[in-house]
């Protein structure tokens, strides 16, 4: 004999009353932290990555369910976003245009709430917050399949901002059209590197469909907005700005494909016990110099998670090489590889220590 919904709707809604009461409460603490921090430091990050990650662990840590721990962290995420707007704007630039997968990793990191700035290009993005028009920029690094993104790593040669944080995100294409229904679809939009991610699926699922190459997967989500006839490969944000309906998720064809992007600003992130330090250095043309002068991180017992090389850009056949260590630069056994280091190379920049991605 099915129960009464009512009842259970009744007790819901004085749930969510108190919750949002809980909310408004909270909300008053966290004004009263942003007036703390800013009589600190004018000119301070408001957002604070360590704290936001010691709430969420300790949440799920003692979540007794059967509310999933999963959902903790984008719940918070959310919480913690609009907690912050009441502290001031946080304003994030990044490479757009909206709904890419920049633009998700975007709101992974600071949610819905932050007043978001898509800009045209990497060199942009560095710009808006070397100009204080961004409290934080967001670029991508390196991608699984595609590798290292050059123009990122060639941007921190000349620029002073720090690593702030980074930010890891699937990059999974959905099917997507105003209507949601299939057989309706005679054509499909996307931006050219979609399509050939997607090319399987599409062969083989869809060969009749005409395939178009437009600027990009929002413009392609975009022009689906007033047709019906026309689907377009896009990503899950990208359904959601604008109103369509996913018929078929992850399409393309090689799952696990991933993209790491980085988070830019002028000030350092506070330490969370899992950092990680990335640095930038110069060495003469010596046979084995390189060698010898990474020796200090394994002396020190320091992991090398990546290193990657580009010409300097000054003199022909001298190399830049970026490193990312495992540990904060404040640690003293990740300082003393440090300053070991810095006497063997001709330069050395460290682009920041920051909370390793989790
Ligand atoms: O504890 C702080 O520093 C806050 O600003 C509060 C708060 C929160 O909502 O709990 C909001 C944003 C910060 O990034 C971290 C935490």
């Amino acid at each position: 004999m099915p129960g009464d919904l009512s009842g259970y709707r009744k007790e819901i809604d004085r749930i969510d009353d108190e919750i949002l009461r809980l909310l408004n409460e909270r909300s008053k603490s966290v004004i009263e932290i942003g007036h703390i921090k800013k009589a600190q430091d004018a000119a301070a990050n408001l957002h604070t990555p360590a704290r936001e990650a010691a709430i969420i662990e300790r949440l799920v840590g003692q979540n007794p369910g059967p509310f999933p721990s999963e959902a903790i962290r984008p719940v918070y995420r959310e919480i913690m976003s609009a907690s912050l707007s009441l502290e001031g704007p946080q304003k994030v630039a990044y490479l757009g245009p909206r709904a890419t997968f920049t633009h998700m990793a975007c709101m992974q990191k600071f949610g819905s709430s932050a007043q978001y700035i898509p800009v045209h290009s990497i060199k942009e993005v560095f710009n808006e917050v070397e100009r204080g028009r961004a409290n934080f920029g967001v670029v991508p690094i390196e991608n699984t399949t595609e590798g290292v993104v050059n123009h990122t790593l060639d941007m921190f040669i000349d620029s002073n901002l720090l690593i702030y944080g980074e930010v890891l995100q699937e990059v999974s294409h959905h099917l997507m059209s105003k209507s949601g229904v299939m057989e309706e679809v005679k054509k499909i939009c996307s931006h050219p590197q979609a399509i050939a991610q997607c090319r399987n699926w599409i062969e083989t699922h869809m060969p009749h469909v005409l395939v178009s190459e437009v600027a990009s997967t929002a413009r392609a989500a975009e022009i689906c907005q007033e047709d019906v006839t026309i689907a377009a490969i896009a990503s899950e944000l990208a359904a959601q700005l604008y109103g369509l309906k996913v018929m078929k998720a992850r399409i393309e064809d090689n799952l696990n494909n991933f993209t790491r992007f980085l988070v830019l600003s002028q000030k350092p992130p506070q330490r969370t016990g899992k950092d990680k330090t990335s640095l930038m250095l110069s060495i003469k043309d010596k046979v084995g110099a390189l060698y010898d002068l990474l020796r200090p991180f394994a002396s020190n017992g320091i992991s090398m998670t990546k290193i990657e090389s580009r010409p300097s850009r000054r003199k022909a056949w001298e190399y830049i090489f970026f490193v990312d260590v495992e540990g904060h630069m404040e640690e003293e056994r990740v300082n003393r590889a440090i300053e070991e280091i810095k006497g063997r190379c001709l330069f050395m920049k460290i682009l920041g220590s920051y909370p390793a991605h989790n």
